[in-house]
């Protein structure tokens, strides 16, 4: 099978040309009522579009959070995967927030739903947990390599429960979210201009020097907006490593809908706010 050019190389250069926000698809109940829309599968189909017809051709990434699509069953996926075609053809990259991670048989399966090059869902990453054993991934590291695509593991997520898990400390004196970092970091050895597995590390978590966030591919910042972090915190928490920096808004910037003028200029903000704190940085 022959795949794209890798998600990393693919990734890095919109980074260059569009910035590295990245926007959330999130299409809360709350937010469909916020602009006017039926909880439905129209108002859901009308939502998605809306938000793919403002931003997928000036934003790097659009990332659609597959429950809110799941809810509405067989109808509300099919909406997923018109957002996923158009927001592609538009010329944003897409990564799939549906969080997957099973045993590695079962693992196989969903790399087959986002990952292969001919399935419906087709993304260019997606994200997937690691905590039934990183190795449980390689079924999704084998199939994103041979499609061109990446991955985003949750390493050191932004809220604030995550830290029961990934702040346990091994035998080894490494706490779970520092090895899921190391693991990355094999994963990507040698890859240029970086590597296609990335990892989700909340933008909501102070400063982070005690990691190694070096690991030459894609750290997903999520926590901006809703969530109280804000671009200026990212220099402060990823050091060095922000210009390796995706830093997703979801709810900060739907809430400026429908209109698309104004989604279009909230993104805009957010971007303009991280691109001088990057570079500033
Ligand atoms: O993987 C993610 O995207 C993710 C990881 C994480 O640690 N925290 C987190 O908020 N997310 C997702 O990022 C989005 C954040 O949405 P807002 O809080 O509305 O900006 C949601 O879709 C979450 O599911």
């Amino acid at each position: 099978m022959s795949g794209l050019e890798p998600f990393g190389a693919r990734l890095r250069r919109a980074m260059d040309e569009r910035g590295p926000l990245c926007v959330g698809i999130d299409p809360h109940a709350s937010l469909l009522a916020e602009w006017g829309l039926n909880d439905d599968v129209a108002g859901l189909e009308r939502f998605s579009r809306t938000v793919v017809e403002a931003l997928a051709d000036r934003v790097a990434v659009l990332k659609p959070q597959s429950a809110f699509f799941e809810r509405f069953g067989s109808r509300g996926v099919a909406v997923l995967e018109k957002s996923v075609a158009e927001a592609r053809a538009a010329g944003a990259l897409v990564v799939m927030d549906a969080k997957r991670g099973d045993i590695g048989s079962t693992m196989a399966a969903y790399a087959e739903s986002f990952l292969h090059k001919d399935a419906p869902l087709f993304s260019d990453a997606l994200t997937v947990s690691p905590y039934l054993g990183y190795g449980s991934l390689s079924p999704a590291v084998a199939l994103a390599r041979e499609s061109g695509a990446g991955l985003f593991v949750l390493a050191l997520t932004s809220n604030p429960e995550g830290g029961e898990v990934q702040h346990a400390v091994r035998s080894d004196g490494r706490n779970i979210g520092a090895t899921m970092l190391a693991h990355l970091s094999a994963e990507n050895a040698g890859e240029e201009p970086l590597g296609s597995f990335g990892a989700v590390v909340g933008a909501t978590l102070g400063d982070l020097s005690s990691y190694d966030l070096d690991i030459n591919g894609p750290l997903l910042a999520p926590g901006i907006g809703a969530q109280g972090a804000t671009p200026a915190d990212l220099p402060r928490v990823f050091g060095r490593a922000v210009r390796n920096v995706v830093p997703n808004v979801s709810r900060g910037v739907l809430r400026h809908g429908p209109d698309a003028v104004t989604l279009r200029d909230a993104a805009e903000r957010f971007a303009e706010e991280i691109r001088h704190t990057v570079t500033s940085s």
